[in-house]
């Protein structure tokens, strides 16, 4: 038997890639900690449906505890404010010339990297939307963009690999040598859904909504002067121009505010994964843990982040249950983006 890609983290993401790749022919072990959903891939059982796909199917699928051996390749796909346990329980099966490849949202490479070292990390950049629904049951939403890259820019024999294996789940799927270009257009981006999660408006509503403009634009111009500082060119994607936003053009910027509504008009998936986590879930968002290395660069480049900062805070107030989700929490964090 072919060594298998190992997911770790088999909901929305690792599902999807992992269901799309096993279609495709190739070996996948699924890895997550919720049993109920292990037990239905083992068994057959993993329906991925919606607008992209609809089919079932199912593959070796184990509880972290019970994997054995090392593997080469394991695709990460949990929440970020997983990434740091997950990988430290994945590491004694990475095999001493695997890597890990981080498909999630933030900067966890550098998490990854820490614990598993530098050469045992790929880059990677997902845009597509997709939401896990229950037990052996993923919704495809949406493609989006699929990026892959070596922390240092280089092209290896192992990533164009990977790219090439790729192309069997998305076939635009891009190598790059600028993964972090992407990862921090990606952050950019990702805040203006992390802001619009604070209401129930759908992506597109919030984009398009006057009300809300002066927010996003502060935001994603607060979060990419970090890009800047880092000396990263953010690069754009799925309708985001992150230049527009860091050069101040306000014809591009509206055209770039266009297109993403247009993406994401009618998009099955209408909210984020952050959204869904708060108001359906009722669950920790991952918000803190995907701005902490933000934050942490942007204060050792003696930058602030105050929309950043409060953004925070009121995405944990509702996790808390102390605020409710609606237009006042944006309202307050639009005021915030007003002083600046
Ligand atoms: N969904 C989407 O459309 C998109 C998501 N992303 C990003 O992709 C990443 C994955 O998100 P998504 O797939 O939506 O999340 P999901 O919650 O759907 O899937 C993550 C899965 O990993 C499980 N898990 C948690 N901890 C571990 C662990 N230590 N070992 C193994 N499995 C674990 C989770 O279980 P449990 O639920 O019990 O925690 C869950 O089943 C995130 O960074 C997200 O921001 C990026 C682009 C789009
Ligand atoms: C909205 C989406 C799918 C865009 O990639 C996302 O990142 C999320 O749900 O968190």
């Amino acid at each position: 038997m072919a060594e298998p890609v190992v997911i770790w983290g088999s909901g929305a993401i690792g599902g999807t890639i992992g269901a799309c790749l096993r279609r495709a022919g190739h070996e996948v072990l699924f890895v997550d900690v919720v049993p109920e959903h292990v037990e239905a891939i083992a068994a057959g059982r993993l329906h991925i449906e919606g607008p992209v796909v609809d089919f079932t199917i199912g593959g070796p699928a184990l509880l972290p505890e019970q994997v054995q051996g090392q593997h080469k390749l394991i695709i990460l796909a949990v929440k970020a404010h997983h990434t740091e346990a997950a990988t430290r329980a994945l590491l004694p099966h990475l095999a001493e010339d695997g890597a890990v490849v981080s498909c999630q949202n933030g900067l966890n490479e550098l998490t990854i990297a820490e614990i598993a070292g530098r050469q045992r990390t790929i880059g990677a950049f997902v845009n597509f939307y997709a939401d896990y629904m229950g037990p052996g049951h993923i919704s495809y939403a949406k493609r989006g963009a699929v990026v892959v890259g070596e922390l240092d820019g280089s092209r290896t024999p192992r990533l164009e690999a990977l790219h090439r294996m790729l192309q069997d789940f998305d076939e635009d799927a891009v190598l790059s040598d600028n993964v972090f270009g992407y990862l921090w257009g990606k952050a950019g981006y990702g805040a203006i859904l992390k802001a619009s999660a604070l209401t129930d408006d759908t992506i597109a509503d919030f984009i398009a909504a006057p009300a809300r403009r002066v927010l996003i634009l502060r935001l994603v111009q607060e979060i990419l002067a970090v890009a800047a500082a880092k000396g990263v060119t953010p690069l754009g994607f799925d309708g985001f121009d992150p230049i527009a936003f860091m050069k101040r053009d306000e014809v591009a910027i509206e055209a770039s505010m266009q297109q993403m509504v247009a993406f994401n008009r009618g998009s099955a998936k209408p909210r984020s994964g952050i959204w869904r986590d708060l108001a359906v879930r009722k669950r920790q968002t991952d918000v803190a843990a995907q701005l902490a290395p933000v934050r942490a660069a942007a204060r050792a480049h003696g930058l602030g982040t105050p929309i950043a900062d409060k953004l925070v805070e009121l995405i944990g107030e509702i996790e808390q249950g102390r605020r409710a989700i609606g237009q006042d929490a944006a309202d307050v964090l639009t005021r915030v983006a007003q002083q600046q």
